[in-house]
């Protein structure tokens, strides 16, 4: 008998249908089962991956918003300062842009440190004003990122991971983009799937074929404990 590994997933491009959008239904019965801690780590607000682990039937262990908000199940970390992010959003917005999330904007509502910006929406300006306030863009292929360049996903993880108990060296990682390289590079086994970008493939220890869930659900089978 040999143990799951713990697990370190993101969600979008990972958990992801094959289409690219929704969470494909297939991965849910696996992640309860997982007899091991799973770690969702996203760039999404922070009430998007405590629902999801709530809705799976996981313990919520979460990093979210890049890094900016580690929940360890018992205590919440912010590791980013929300206003640099909001300040860039005003500005942006001042000069004639939106963040293209509609009115109600749900996509940022519950931001706590950075901003989320619509794919669809002018990069170089937004580069430009971000840089004027000290933070960085990142393009995870769902939408760009304002955020400090401090915190990330792999630091997020070692939080929890000295928390809860969890050796990084044991873990298996999941990803599809530049936001996940940092989780790659904490871990023992990193993997991309088939639909990663550049940067998270070239950070990762495998690549696969298989893109979005259809790879995560063969890496889960693989290192599935027996
Ligand atoms: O929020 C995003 O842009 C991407 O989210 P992810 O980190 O779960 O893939
Ligand atoms: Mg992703």
């Amino acid at each position: 008998m040999t143990a799951d590994p713990p697990l370190v997933l993101d969600i979008d491009g990972t958990l992801t249908r094959p289409e690219g959008w929704g969470i494909d239904p297939r991965v849910f019965d696996p992640i309860r089962e997982w007899e091991a801690p799973v770690v969702i780590a996203t760039g999404k607000a922070f009430p998007y991956p405590v629902a999801l682990c709530h809705f799976v039937g996981i313990p919520e262990l979460v990093v979210a918003e890049n890094g900016g908000v580690v929940y360890t199940g018992d205590d919440v970390f912010f590791t980013a300062d929300r206003e640099a992010a909001r300040a860039v959003a005003e500005e942006y917005r001042a000069a004639g842009y939106d963040l293209g999330w509609g009115e109600e904007d749900t996509v940022n509502r519950w931001r706590e440190t950075e901003i989320a910006v619509n794919l669809e929406q002018p990069l170089e300006p937004l580069r430009e004003i971000a840089a004027d306030h000290g933070l960085e863009v990142i393009d995870t292929g769902y939408a760009y990122h304002v955020k400090d360049t401090d915190p990330n996903k792999g630091e997020g993880l070692e939080t929890i991971a000295d928390r809860v108990g969890i050796d990084l060296a044991d873990c298996v990682a999941v990803g599809d983009s530049v936001n996940d390289v940092s989780t790659f590079e904490a871990v023992g086994r990193s993997v991309a799937v088939g639909n990663a970008d550049e940067l998270a493939k070239a950070a990762a220890d495998e690549v696969l074929d298989a893109v979005h869930a259809d790879g995560t659900l063969a890496v889960l089978e693989r290192v599935r404990g027996s």
